[in-house]
Parts: C-alpha cells; structure tokens; sequence
C-alpha cells in the first residue's frame, strides 16, 4: 500500500488528507499544533479549517513530523508558499530517499524568485523529477464536501505523476497527469493575483463583463509569462489555467478574490489580512514576484502590475481600472 503524509493542516492540506485517504493511501497528516491532531484523531474534525467536516476514520495525524515522514512514498507539502523553505529546512532530513515530493501551494518565492517545485529541489537537494505540484480547480471546501472536481498532477517523471494520480483518485476527486510542471506553476500562482482584481472590480460595483474581461486578459498575461519561462500553452487552457482561474476568479469560497473584494470597498490591506482568519491569500505576496519574474523576462503583465500597485503602492482601485483602460489600445 502506498504511504503518504501530508506536511500542513490548513484548509486544502486537510482537505488533500482526506482524499488520499478515500483513495484507499495510508495516510498522515502532520500538524503544527499537537490539539490539532488530537481533534482529528479523536473527533475526526479540524476545527479550525475544516468545521463540521467528518474526517476519514482511517486519516491518522500527528505533530512529531519524523514520525509522519517515516516510510513515506509521497510527501505532500502543503504550507503556503513563503513558509515553504523555513518548513522544508526542518524536514528534508527526514525525508526518504526515493520518496516523491508534491507541492500543493500557489505562489512564487517572494526576493529569489523561484517556483515551489524548484525551491524543493534546491532545499531538499533532490532531483527535479523526483518533484511533483497540483494545481486546479480546487477549492478545498468544496472538495471536502466531495462536490467533482478535477485537478492536474505534473511531474517530468510520468511514472510519479502516475503513482501520484493513483493515490489520489476517488468518486469526487479526477487528477490528470501532465509534464508540464512550469507551465502548471505558474497557472496556480497567477490565478491568484487575478482573482484579487476580479475581487476588486466587484468590491467597486464592477458587473460580469469586467470579470469575464480580467479573467480572459489575465489568461493572456498568464500565458505570456509561463511560455516565456518554458510552460506550455495547452497546460494554461486546462484545468491548471483556465480552469482554476475560473473557479477562483467567481468563487464566494476564493480567499484571493474576497481579499480583493474587501480591498475594493475601500479596507486596507492591513484590515483585509485581519479578516482572513489566519488563512493565506497567496496573490498580496505573489502579485509582487510574478510582476518581478516577468519583468526580468521582458513579459508584459498589465494586470498584475495593477494588483500589485493596489496591494504595496496605496493605488485606489478605482484609478487602477483608469490605469488599465487608459493603455494603447491594440490587436487581440
Ligand atoms: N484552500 C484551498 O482551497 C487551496 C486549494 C488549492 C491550493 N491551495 C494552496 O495550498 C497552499 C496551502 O493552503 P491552505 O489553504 O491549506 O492554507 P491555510 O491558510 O488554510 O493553512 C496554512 C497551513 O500551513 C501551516 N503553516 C505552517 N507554517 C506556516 C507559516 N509559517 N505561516 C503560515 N502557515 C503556516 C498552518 O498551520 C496551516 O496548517 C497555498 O499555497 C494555497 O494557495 C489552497
Ligand atoms: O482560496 P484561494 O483564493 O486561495 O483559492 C483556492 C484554490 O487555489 C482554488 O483552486
């Protein structure tokens, strides 16, 4: 049977737990506070991120991360993006040495700059194949709740991606492979930013031709970056593009598009952060490294430049979409 553990309790690492485990995967989760663990073992609950979801009786979880990293076959990180590097230092260690390890976080590295799936090989020092991301349409709750969905598993190893999609594929929950790790990358981490705008546009009483607008542009800006950093364009109009743009772009449940939306009706950053109760809307620090990633490629993204002149420069948005409509106009 394959042993999988799951680095990370917040919404989707619970989430993800709990499809591994009705995959039929022994699975851990690992936890950052011992009570959490002791709720999913006893009471099969995380209360904090996953209330009043029933958890897989078979889903054991600890805060001793040796213990749950011992024997793994498939190492799940599941921690946001900035405190990946600070996590994985203290784990590498303990990790197998032919175990694959999944990124399951959407975001970019803020100052190097770095995909999640190339901070885990530099920190890990394991080879790029032997790392995998997922990346989709999946907000965890949803998921939790086993409403279908689909995602994207992608490693340059086809058969991890293959042993990773079989560990994972229940009645409510299709992962498809893919090799194109880059290109899923940076769909998820993009995806982000432009569901803060789209919360923006709507936080400013902004309609569905201005989403449907963002959402089609911001496909665009997102292609453009991840082919000019070796993705392919198919990848973005899939499931790790197009379609989790989508379900983050229109989603109540989006905590990038609600942190947009709060930024629009006029809260500050600073209160838009209090009111996520403890849980990461990637894109505030991602706007800021995907802009700097593509500026060192020569990439033009216009939205993101936005998002992030909202987010760190104290733009109004309603200047923003003056900003964005005032541009040279141009062939499609
Ligand atoms: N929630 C979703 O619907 C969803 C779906 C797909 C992908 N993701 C991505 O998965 C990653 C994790 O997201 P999540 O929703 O589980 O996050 P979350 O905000 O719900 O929880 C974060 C988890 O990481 C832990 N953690 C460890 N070190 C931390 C640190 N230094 N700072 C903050 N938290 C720390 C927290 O204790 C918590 O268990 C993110 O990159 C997110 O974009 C989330
Ligand atoms: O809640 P968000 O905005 O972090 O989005 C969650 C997932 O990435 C959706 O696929």
């Amino acid at each position: 049977m394959t042993k999988a553990v799951v680095l990370g309790a917040g919404s989707w690492g619970t989430t993800f737990a709990k499809v591994l485990a009705d995959a039929g995967t022994d699975v851990t989760l690992w936890t950052r506070r011992s009570e959490v663990a002791d709720a999913i073992v006893t009471r099969h609950e995380n209360p904090d991120y996953l209330p009043g979801i029933t958890l897989p009786a078979a889903l054991s979880a600890t805060a001793d991360h040796q213990k749950a990293l011992d024997g793994a076959d498939i190492v799940v990180l599941a921690v946001p993006s900035q405190s990946l590097r600070g996590n994985l230092e203290r784990w590498a260690g303990a990790i197998g040495a032919d175990a694959t390890l999944l990124s399951l976080a959407k975001g970019i590295e803020s100052v190097t700059l770095l995909r999640m799936s190339e901070v885990i090989s530099q920190v890990a020092a394991v080879d790029p194949s032997r790392v995998a991301v997922l990346s989709g349409p999946n907000l965890a709750r949803e998921i939790a709740l086993e409403q279908p969905t689909a995602t994207v598993v992608a490693c340059t190893d086809e058969a991890r991606a293959m042993a990773i999609q079989k560990s994972c594929a229940t009645g409510y929950f299709r992962p498809y492979t893919n090799t194109d790790v880059i290109g899923c990358e940076i769909g998820g981490a993009c995806k982000n930013v432009i569901a803060l705008a789209c919360g923006m546009a709507s936080g400013i009483g902004l309609g569905e031709n201005t989403i449907a607008t963002l959402i089609t542009r911001g496909l665009a800006e997102t292609i453009r970056l991840g082919v000019a950093l070796g993705g392919k364009a198919p990848t973005l109009a899939g499931l790790a593009g197009v379609g989790d743009l989508v379900a983050t772009c229109n989603s109540p449940l989006s905590r990038n598009r609600s942190f947009g939306e709060r930024l629009g009706l006029g809260d500050s950053l600073e209160s838009a952060q209090a009111a996520t109760n403890g849980q990461v809307a990637e894109g505030v620090k991602s706007c800021t490294s995907v802009r700097a990633l593509a500026a060192a490629h020569g990439v033009e993204m216009p939205l993101t430049d936005a998002v992030h002149q909202v987010c760190h420069e104290g733009l109004a948005v309603r200047d923003a979409v003056g900003i964005l409509l005032g541009r040279r106009v141009k062939p499609e």
